[in-house]
């Protein structure tokens, strides 16, 4: 699959620009600020329906305008597929493949497989559990449609479930006829995501440690936990035993919804006791084995942004990655970085077709 044109109107800092795509790498520099990540989050955007890096819609709307349009023209098996997402001030998010609107955003999910590598991927170290969550949703809602639909479900009960408990408290009354109702469906749904979170995770770990091995030279022992209070307890029996705690604190303190994944370097976890080049090769290595799990179970090999991280990174770092994309089985790669002269020298190094497009 190959994004073959990619045009903006009024999105972030760009009125209107147009980029006819190389097949295999593309490359975006420029100055600081002149939006070289924002076209890299454009094609994110066509991806995912959201931005990488601002997930507020209209903030990704040009300042000075109502609204922005970002078009974009892919090859996929052979065939030509056009998406188009549009927001406009005050109104909902549009996306649209070949003119069909989507009902639901979540079925567009997965069609057009990417994975980012960029500096703010630090958060998934430094930030609460929300950002590793979703980091596994990401990976997994990219290969099965179900997951996305049962993780809104989920999330909409949860809603639901906070709802009434904080009703109880504030109007001093409790009805347990309701809430087992809420109580039930959470169990299912919870059920169903825990199940292939753990599945997930038992495929992914092999291919991380591998990444991780080959990127650090197979200098540390990585591990990666799926974190779950689901783990020992089915959530009916959850609910139960924190029936007067949630009552107490008037939402629900167990279920999926509070699952994390622990990420440890030598059984220390690697927040705390990670050298700042074991953090980014850790991370490095979680994206990467990202490619690799999305590109096995969609049969589809996903678009590669490498965001600024020829600046971020040291050298030996970005010839490690550079020898693993030199290599036939990654597909289109778009590159930002400041310095045109050494973006094409790491460039050459892959012996592959490129564009530099000066911004
Ligand atoms: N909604 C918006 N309207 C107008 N400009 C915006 C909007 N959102 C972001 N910008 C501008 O986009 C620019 C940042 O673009 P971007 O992050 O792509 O830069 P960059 O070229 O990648 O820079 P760096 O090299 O510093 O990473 C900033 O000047 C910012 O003010």
């Amino acid at each position: 699959m190959i994004l073959k044109a990619l045009s903006l109107i009024n999105y972030k800092n760009f009125e209107t620009a147009s980029f006819t795509l190389d097949s295999k790498i593309n490359c975006f520099v420029g100055n600081n600020g002149v939006g070289k990540t924002n076209v890299l989050d454009a094609v994110y955007h066509l991806s995912f329906g959201k931005s990488y890096f601002n997930p507020i819609t209209t903030q990704n709307i040009n300042h000075d305008a109502e609204f922005f349009v970002i078009d974009g023209v892919y090859e996929k098996n052979e065939r030509e597929e056009k998406v188009i997402v549009s927001a406009k001030r005050g109104q909902k998010k549009v996306i649209k493949r070949n003119g069909k609107v989507y009902e639901r955003f979540s079925d567009h999910i997965g069609f057009l497989p990417l994975v980012i590598i960029s500096p703010a991927d630090r958060d998934l170290i430094i930030e609460g559990s929300e950002t590793r969550r979703k980091f596994m949703d990401g990976v997994i809602s990219q290969s099965d449609k179900n997951y996305l639909d049962t993780l809104i479900k989920y999330n909409k009960t949860l809603s639901q479930r906070n709802a009434l408990l904080k009703y109880f408290s504030a109007n001093h009354t409790f009805n347990p006829e309701t809430l087992a109702i809420y109580n039930e469906q959470m169990t299912a749904l919870g059920t169903i995501i825990h199940t292939k979170r753990k599945d997930f995770l038992e495929a992914f770990t092999p291919i991380f440690k591998k990444r991780y091995a080959a990127i650090s030279g197979d200098k540390e022992e990585v591990k990666l936990k799926y974190k779950s209070q689901l783990n020992d307890t089915p959530l009916d029996h959850l609910f139960t035993e924190n029936l007067k705690k949630d009552r107490a604190l008037q939402y629900t303190s167990v279920g999926t919804h509070r699952d994390d994944l622990s990420f440890k370097i030598e059984s220390h976890p690697i927040k705390k006791f990670g050298s700042q080049g074991q953090q980014k090769s850790y991370l490095i290595a979680l994206k990467l084995a990202q490619f690799d799990f999305i590109k096995i179970q969609s049969n589809t090999t996903p678009i590669l942004l490498l965001d600024d991280i020829f600046d971020k990174l040291d050298e030996s770092r970005v010839m490690q990655i550079i020898d693993l994309v030199n290599d036939e089985s990654f597909g289109q790669l778009f590159i930002s970085d400041t310095h045109a002269d050494r973006t094409e020298a790491i460039v050459k190094e892959i012996h592959q077709t490129y564009k530099l497009f000066k911004l």
